[in-house]
């Protein structure tokens, strides 16, 4: 069968372009070989944050006697209840996404593995497509370190299963991943321990936000233990047992389940791209232009599979970068998007730009303008004072670089510095205003009243 365009995946870009195709009159293919809605939907995003919710409201109940209120009897968690509720969310997630695709008559779902034959054609369960333009929206999924192939572990996918709260889980990454699920079932009532190789937690963080939400955890009873190097696992009398530092002082940790939460690879490898003029990178990642064309003209590859974003929103993205091209009189570009992410730990890391050791590397100019949050009213009120907001601002140009904020309602105040940012203004145009009282943000004007050489940050 021949199409206008086929699109492979239907995570966060596939189905929104597949609209826009269909609507501008093209007759487009979508294939999808899993559930549709991609990692976000099924097993990343909207599960892990509605566990996220489950597990602070937990927190909150076990810990408000601070604020005068008295929980009588015991909190119990149900994570039958909780998995029931994430379900319901995806389960409506995943049919309003079918709906709309197969109630399109110009789109056609095609459910199976797509393998490229050639740069225009497609097979998917023996049959083939062809199309003049092709868009790679395959994502991603967990890599395996070596060493775990005598242990059963569990991943992303497979933890978001579990009906009974593990009793002590060991976590091998201290990532987003890590992170997350790691604070979610210590919450939830788990023992947990967080390993990794490097130095801090969130390795692209500057080092003193990975000591601060390493002493948030380690307050929460979550042992860290990091520089954690060769790591293997082996199930042993019904639990799993984690090997670290292998021969040098070899540490044991026995423990009921093991996460592997070490980062992940593209689905790149088996898609038949040899077949194709696209060419990939050393890890596997699709190269891209700015335009996100491939090395094959014809071919665009969107999403966590172009190596350019790992998120949602950089998904998301990259459909509109796309479809702007296609269809849009103002083109986007890859190179306009500043990055931007949360880690959804409790508080929550946010990040827009660059940070101190960017800077430092890029070898800029630079000013920063911080504040502890046990120093903001409203946080004050909330009892909840751990973290620091930081804001980076280039000395010569006065236009802000980047900033880091870890503190509560973090994931949402950075967009006041993200849209600062796009405006491509100077910093006192944030200085010099009005913020409501009480709120975090009303901090982010004061603290850059007095912006400091980065040296004395
Ligand atoms: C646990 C976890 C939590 C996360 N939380 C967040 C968060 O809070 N915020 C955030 O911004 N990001 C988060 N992410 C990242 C986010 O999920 C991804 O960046 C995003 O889903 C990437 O979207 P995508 O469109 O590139 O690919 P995906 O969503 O992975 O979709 C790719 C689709 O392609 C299909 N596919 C692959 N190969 C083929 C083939 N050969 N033929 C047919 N179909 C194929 C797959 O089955 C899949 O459905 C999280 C990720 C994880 C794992
Ligand atoms: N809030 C969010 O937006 C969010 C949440 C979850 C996941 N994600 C996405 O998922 C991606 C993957 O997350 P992740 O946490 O798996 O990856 P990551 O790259 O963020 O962290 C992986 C960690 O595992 C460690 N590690 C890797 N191999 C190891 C080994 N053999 N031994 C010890 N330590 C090892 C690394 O040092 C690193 O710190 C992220 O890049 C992110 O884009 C985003």
């Amino acid at each position: 069968m021949k199409f206008d365009a086929i699109i492979i995946g239907t995570g966060q870009a596939g189905p929104s372009l597949a609209a826009s195709m269909a609507k501008h009159g093209w007759k487009v293919a979508i294939v999808e070989k899993g559930n549709l809605g991609g990692t976000c939907v099924n097993v990343g995003c909207t599960p892990t944050k509605a566990y996220v919710a489950s597990a602070r409201r937990a927190f909150i109940a076990k810990s408000s006697d601070k604020l005068g209120i008295e929980v009588q009897g015991n909190i119990r968690v149900n994570l039958k209840t909780i998995k029931n509720r994430k379900d319901k969310i995806i389960e409506d997630s995943r049919n309003g996404l079918g709906k709309m695709l197969e109630d399109n008559e110009n789109i056609h779902l095609i459910r199976g593995k797509a393998v490229f034959i050639d740069n225009n054609t497609i097979s998917v369960e023996g049959k083939t497509y062809t199309a003049n333009k092709i868009y790679i929206n395959v994502g991603g999924k967990p890599r395996i370190p070596d060493g775990f192939k005598d242990v059963e572990y569990l991943t992303n996918e497979s933890i978001l299963e579990l009906e009974e709260i593990p009793e002590h889980l060991i976590i091998v990454g201290g990532g987003y991943i890590g992170l997350e699920f790691g604070q979610m079932f210590r919450r939830f009532g788990s023992k947990v321990t967080i390993l990794d190789r490097g130095n801090q937690l969130l390795k692209k963080e500057d080092p003193e936000f990975g000591k601060a939400i390493q002493e948030i955890f380690e307050n929460e009873g979550i042992e860290v233990r990091l520089n954690s190097e060769c790591i293997t696992g082996a199930n042993k009398d019904g639990k799993v047992e984690v090997s670290v530092n292998c021969e040098e002082s070899e540490i044991k940790i026995r423990g009921s389940h093991l996460l592997l939460a070490s980062g992940r690879v593209p689905n790149t490898a088996d898609l038949g791209l040899e077949n194709t003029e696209v060419k990939l990178n050393e890890r596997g990642y699709i190269l891209v232009n700015d335009r996100l064309q491939t090395s094959a003209g014809n071919i665009w590859a969107l999403g966590d599979c172009n190596g350019e974003g790992a998120f949602t929103h950089t998904a998301y993205n990259d459909f509109q970068i796309v479809n702007s091209q296609l269809f849009e009189e103002k083109k986007r570009k890859l190179s306009d998007r500043f990055t931007c992410y949360a880690a959804f730990i409790d508080p929550p890391l946010a990040r827009v730009g660059m940070n101190a050791s960017d800077i430092e590397r890029a070898g800029i100019k630079a000013l920063v303008a911080s504040r502890p949050m046990k120093k903001i009213a409203r946080a004050k009120e909330m009892g909840e004072t751990q973290g620091m907001l930081k804001i980076y601002v280039e000395e010569e140009t006065k236009k802000i670089l980047g900033a880091t904020f870890l503190g509560t309602g973090a994931d949402e105040y950075i967009h006041t510095v993200i849209d600062q940012m796009y405006a491509g203004q100077e910093f006192t145009v944030i200085r010099d205003a009005v913020h409501i009282h009480p709120t975090v943000s009303e901090l982010i004007p004061t603290m850059l009243e007095n912006p400091k050489p980065i040296q004395a940050g």
